[in-house]
């Protein structure tokens, strides 16, 4: 089994159940003709985080994170129409190019765009009550994960669902002596939601384009 196999099962996938989507195709297009890294969603996780949006009923939907928009289309697509999404990403080249995307996809309306690092964004966020939201996806520099979660949880309330992408670092994940501040961020976070009351969380393994690779996943099952 490797990459290509799990791409070409992949694609199976998005051919068959997951769907194309004219926007998200152009969206892919244009933050690679930007010179984008090729770390966004593939389009069966992308639809996995739509699905969870839809399954809670989400009108507020919190990103950190944006890149090319791609994750923010896929999610806000199962906003209602008065639903809003935020995103925050740190460059504004990316947010440019996020925003033409996500007004071609028709969803210029229901996303909002932030330039800033998240560690500023996330207090003036929570400042203006912007929350609760329903789903929150940390997609950001894994090194911050420990503080992106204290917020989104800051910003969540009892039923919110809290995905952090990215956690399994090509299995580096079980270096605790890693100089990686990646790995480490990703090692701080699983140590702090064990220890947080407030949610019941997983952590999954997953195969696909993006080779091998995984995500936590928390419930907020207490008053946050
Ligand atoms: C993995 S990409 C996001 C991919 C996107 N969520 C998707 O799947 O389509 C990570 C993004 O986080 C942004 N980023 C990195 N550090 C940041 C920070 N401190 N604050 C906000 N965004 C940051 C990067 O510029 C990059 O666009
Ligand atoms: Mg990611």
């Amino acid at each position: 089994m490797d990459k290509q196999q799990w791409t070409a099962v992949e694609d199976y996938f998005v051919s068959t159940v997951v769907g194309r989507d004219e926007a998200l195709d152009a969206a892919a297009a244009d933050a690679q003709r930007a010179g984008m890294p090729a770390i966004a969603v593939p389009p069966n996780h992308g639809k996995f985080l739509q699905l969870l949006a839809l399954m809670q009923g989400a009108q507020r939907i919190l990103e950190v994170g944006t890149l090319g928009g791609l994750s923010a289309i896929w999610m806000a697509r199962a906003l209602p129409d008065n639903g809003r999404l935020v995103t925050l990403e740190y460059n504004e080249a990316y947010a440019d190019v996020a925003r033409t995307s996500i007004a071609r996809a028709g969803l210029a309306d229901r996303i909002e765009v932030r330039v800033g690092a998240a560690l500023e964004t996330l207090p003036v966020l929570a400042r203006e009550g912007a929350g609760p939201f329903d789903l929150a996806f940390l997609d950001a520099d894994k090194e911050n994960n420990p503080a992106y979660f204290e917020w989104a949880l800051e910003m969540a309330r009892p039923g919110s669902v809290i995905v952090v992408d990215n956690v399994v670092r090509g299995g580096r994940v079980l270096e605790a002596d890693s100089d990686d501040a990646m790995v480490q961020g990703v090692r701080r976070l699983h140590t702090m939601v064990a220890a947080e009351p407030r949610v019941r969380a997983t952590s999954l393994q997953t195969v696909d384009s993006k080779e091998y690779d995984g995500f936590l996943m928390a419930y907020v099952d207490k008053s946050a």
